[in-house]
């Protein structure tokens, strides 16, 4: 039998930070034929809400460093507010979600990151074949959305962080078996830019020779890179497309006919 179609969707922390395209996309996730799991950040507003709160944010190689405070934080913000007010908003649109973060039904066991030069803290590692399905596919085939907040649990009872990017493309692989999976990216670019500041210079496709390429030609800084990163590692590891477009484009981008950068 075929495989059913699942779109895992990231949406990053410009686009949640910014009331309007949130609820554009939030009423366009709604409106996708078929599966969905939705995967959200929201770095940044736990970064204006930790300035408030005395809590500074520190990031070594896009990773936040996680200290006590701060998983307290991430935990109070992810789990808490960005997750509840996207799972309401789906639900005003009429979709059945339902939100979760890593502990919740064991689905995403992690490590916290092991102290090499940098200590992250409170940050975890996921195994992808440590993922818990099970839940997950009762859930989605009994017509829920998931909508998880991007952090994960060591199972003695300790919260961690984990790069909402990260957390999408790991369940992506793991679900791959299962189900037809596109993992799509959306953030506040129309792709993978030529030039970070123009939205015309779109690439359309890119394998690992011309991510290579576009290291070398320093047109990739910040958060791009590690996103390529776990776009390819879901490339190599069974997920059938990945795409990284606007936040605007995702209903498209659960078509053939697809805006934005496909990874390939
Ligand atoms: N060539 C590029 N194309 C697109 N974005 C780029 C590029 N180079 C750097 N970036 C930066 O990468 C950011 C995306 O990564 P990130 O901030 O982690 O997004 P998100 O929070 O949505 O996951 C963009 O906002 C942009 O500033
Ligand atoms: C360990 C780590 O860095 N975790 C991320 C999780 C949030 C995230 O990924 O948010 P965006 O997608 O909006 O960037 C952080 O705290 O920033």
């Amino acid at each position: 039998m075929d495989k059913q179609a699942l779109y895992v969707i990231k949406v990053g922390g410009n686009v949640i930070d910014h009331e309007a395209l949130l609820s554009t996309f939030l009423k366009n996730i709604a409106a996708i034929k078929g599966h969905v799991i939705l995967v959200h950040g929201g770095g940044k507003i736990a970064t204006r809400l930790g300035d408030k709160l005395g809590i500074a944010s520190k990031y070594v190689d896009g990773r936040r460093i996680t200290d006590a405070d701060t998983i307290d934080l991430v935990t109070m913000v992810y789990g808490g507010l960005v997750n509840k007010k996207i799972v309401a908003s789906l639900q005003a649109n009429h979709c059945n979600a339902i939100g979760l973060c890593g502990a919740d039904g064991n689905i995403i066991p992690a490590t916290k990151r092991p102290v090499k030069t940098i200590d992250y803290g409170f940050v975890g590692d996921i195994q992808t074949s440590a993922i818990n399905t099970a839940p997950l596919i009762s859930m989605i085939n009994g017509g829920l959305t998931p909508v998880f907040a991007p952090l994960t649990h060591d199972g003695n009872g300790q919260i961690l962080n984990t790069n909402a990017d990260t957390i999408a493309s790991s369940l992506a692989i793991a679900l791959a078996a299962i189900y037809e999976v596109r993992l799509v990216f959306c953030f506040e670019k129309k792709g993978v830019l030529r030039d970070a500041n123009d939205d015309n210079t779109v690439i359309n496709k890119i394998n690992r020779s011309i991510y290579q390429q576009l290291l070398d030609e320093k047109a990739l800084f910040d958060g791009i890179i590690p996103k390529l990163d776990n776009a390819f590692a879901a490339i190599d590891n069974g997920v059938k497309e990945v795409l990284i477009g606007h936040a605007d484009d995702v209903l498209q981008n659960t078509t053939a006919d697809v805006a934005g950068t496909l990874i390939y």
